[in-house]
């Protein structure tokens, strides 16, 4: 099923077209990566999408209707882990639920229950300082995740971290979304992380138009085990990075 429809959406600051055109969906339960060059509106994009901004033309539509103006259906985890220095964990976890309106105390435990699963048994009352970036993430994560949101909105998740935890990261990601069937929007500039994580990567061109392509990788490539090794992955690879070419 159909979750998110974007329809030929367009945006503009000032005389500046960032997007122009940009029409994909979004099905129930998929991971779809969205990559372009720097400058191409990835951002402005997830913007539009978290309804931070409004496009100037074209139509975002979730589950068959317009996308509401409020409430929008979406939790979103930023680029970086925006963890509050002065809340514990806890504390930071349940900041978006707090803000949906949902009681400090019932936000609190909603998100404690999540802590194992997470890998944060034990951090309940630590602060973001003393964490590893990895920890970090899986709280912002965590942030997320909690708030029950139809679709996460994943800003370059994992940009931030060294290799050895990012593919840490990657794979544990991959084993919880198996388990849970989350539909995930994730933005990133890593050819290799698109590949890992999507169902579908699309490309964003260089200057504002259409999508430049799209590519599929096929649920038969075990992303969490042994896709470095795969022969099906590099020619993945290489179809984006022409792709991204092209779209110069
Ligand atoms: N609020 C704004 N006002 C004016 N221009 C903006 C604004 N936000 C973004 N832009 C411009 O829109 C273009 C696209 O920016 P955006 O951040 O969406 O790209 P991006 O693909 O996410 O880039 P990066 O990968 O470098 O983060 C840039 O030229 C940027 O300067």
């Amino acid at each position: 099923m159909t979750l998110l429809e974007v329809r030929g959406v367009g945006k503009r600051f000032a005389d500046q077209v960032v997007l122009e055109d940009v029409s994909f969906d979004v099905d129930d339960g998929e991971i779809v990566a969205i990559i372009g060059a720097s400058g191409s509106g990835k951002s402005t994009l997830l913007s539009l999408l978290t309804g931070a901004l409004h496009p100037d033309s074209g139509e975002i539509r979730f589950a068959g209707a317009p996308l509401p103006q409020r409430r929008r259906p979406f939790a979103y985890m930023p680029q970086r882990d925006a963890l509050l220095p002065w809340r514990r964990v806890v504390e930071n976890a349940a900041i978006g639920l707090e803000v949906q309106g949902v009681s400090r105390r019932e936000a609190r435990r909603r998100a404690r229950e999540l802590l194992e699963p997470f890998g944060l048994a034990g951090t309940e009352f630590r602060y973001p300082r003393q964490l590893s970036g990895g920890m970090r993430q899986r709280v912002s994560f965590l942030r997320a995740v909690v708030q029950e949101q139809p679709i996460l909105l994943l800003d370059e998740p994992f940009g931030a971290l060294d290799a050895i935890t990012r593919d840490d990261l990657q794979r544990w990601l991959l084993e919880m979304w198996r388990d849970s069937g989350w539909t995930i929007v994730c933005i990133t500039h890593d050819i290799r992380e698109a590949v890992r994580l999507a169902d579908r990567v699309l490309v964003l061109p260089r200057t504002p138009g259409a999508l430049a392509g799209e590519v599929a990788v096929s649920r038969e490539i075990p992303r969490a085990t042994g896709m470095l090794t795969d022969p099906r992955v590099p020619p993945l690879e290489a179809e984006l990075h022409a792709l991204l070419r092209s779209a110069g």
